[in-house]
């Protein structure tokens, strides 16, 4: 198996005259958990909405698994195995929340769905809330259950946008459990401006600004680039 699930090449999103993602090449190690970091505004979320087929580039590739999937719609990534979770919530308010990860879990078959449904939800940590209505849930257990949705696909590559984003610090740890009990099995492309989080989870780190590829590499380097440094971590 190659080592590089996913590539993209030039990869390229203008919005009017903006240049939100400008000429990208980037490539994700199978079964690594990767990091995408930057300023706000920086094009991260632009970024991995190409990748996942919710935009169209304005130029550029993307292969995933050797495949060119540059111009497949959303639904057929999703069925070729990349699973994403964004910034924001795409659950059925009044579906409980195993009925909404039954759901996510249902596009596998129907056959075991709800097994798996409430494999997940044990998983992430919120079986206990399995049938509360996930309009009621708090905002950081509605991640959760997003999460679940993304994990009952059983990704090959999984895409989170800001997963810790409104959980509290227990949960924000359980997450963390979660995504390393991941590790191997499937990549992990994780958008995230928790730094401790970052150091703790990442393999590698990409750091984008303005659109474009400030840096790259292991999170020690990444922490020492005066590049980084100056752009983003604050000197
Ligand atoms: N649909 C759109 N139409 C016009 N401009 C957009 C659109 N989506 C994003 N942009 C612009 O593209 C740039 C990159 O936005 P993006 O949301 O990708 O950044 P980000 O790094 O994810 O930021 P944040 O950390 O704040 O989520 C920003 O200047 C944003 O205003």
């Amino acid at each position: 198996m190659a080592a590089v699930i996913l590539e993209a090449r030039g990869l390229t999103k203008t919005f009017g005259g903006l240049r939100a993602v400008d000429g990208v090449d980037f490539d994700l190690r199978r079964g690594e958990i990767h990091a995408l970091i930057g300023p706000n505004g920086a094009g991260k979320t632009t970024f991995v909405s190409l990748l996942c087929g919710r935009i169209a580039p304005s130029s550029g590739t993307i292969r995933f698994e050797g495949r060119d999937i540059t111009r497949l719609p959303a639904h057929a990534r999703v069925r070729l195995g990349i699973a994403y979770t964004f910034q924001i919530t795409s659950i059925f308010p009044r579906l409980t929340a195993f009925e909404n990860v039954a759901i996510a879990a249902q596009r596998l078959g129907s056959r075991g769905c709800e097994a798996r449904a409430r494999a997940v939800l044990e998983r992430v940590g919120i079986a206990a809330e399995a049938g509360a209505r996930a309009g009621d849930l708090s905002y950081g257990h509605q991640r959760l259950v997003e999460i679940a949705m993304g994990l009952a696909l059983e990704p090959r590559l999984l895409i989170l946008d800001e997963p810790t984003q409104g959980l509290a610090n227990a949960e924000v740890d359980r997450f963390a459990a979660l995504i390393e009990g991941l590790a191997g099995g499937a990549t992990i492309l994780l958008i995230e401006h928790n730094m401790d989080l970052v150091m703790r989870l990442a393999e590698r780190i990409t750091v984008l600004d303005g659109g474009t590829k400030l840096a790259e590499g292991a999170p020690e380097a990444i922490r020492a680039d005066p590049a980084v440094r100056a752009a983003y971590l604050g000197g």
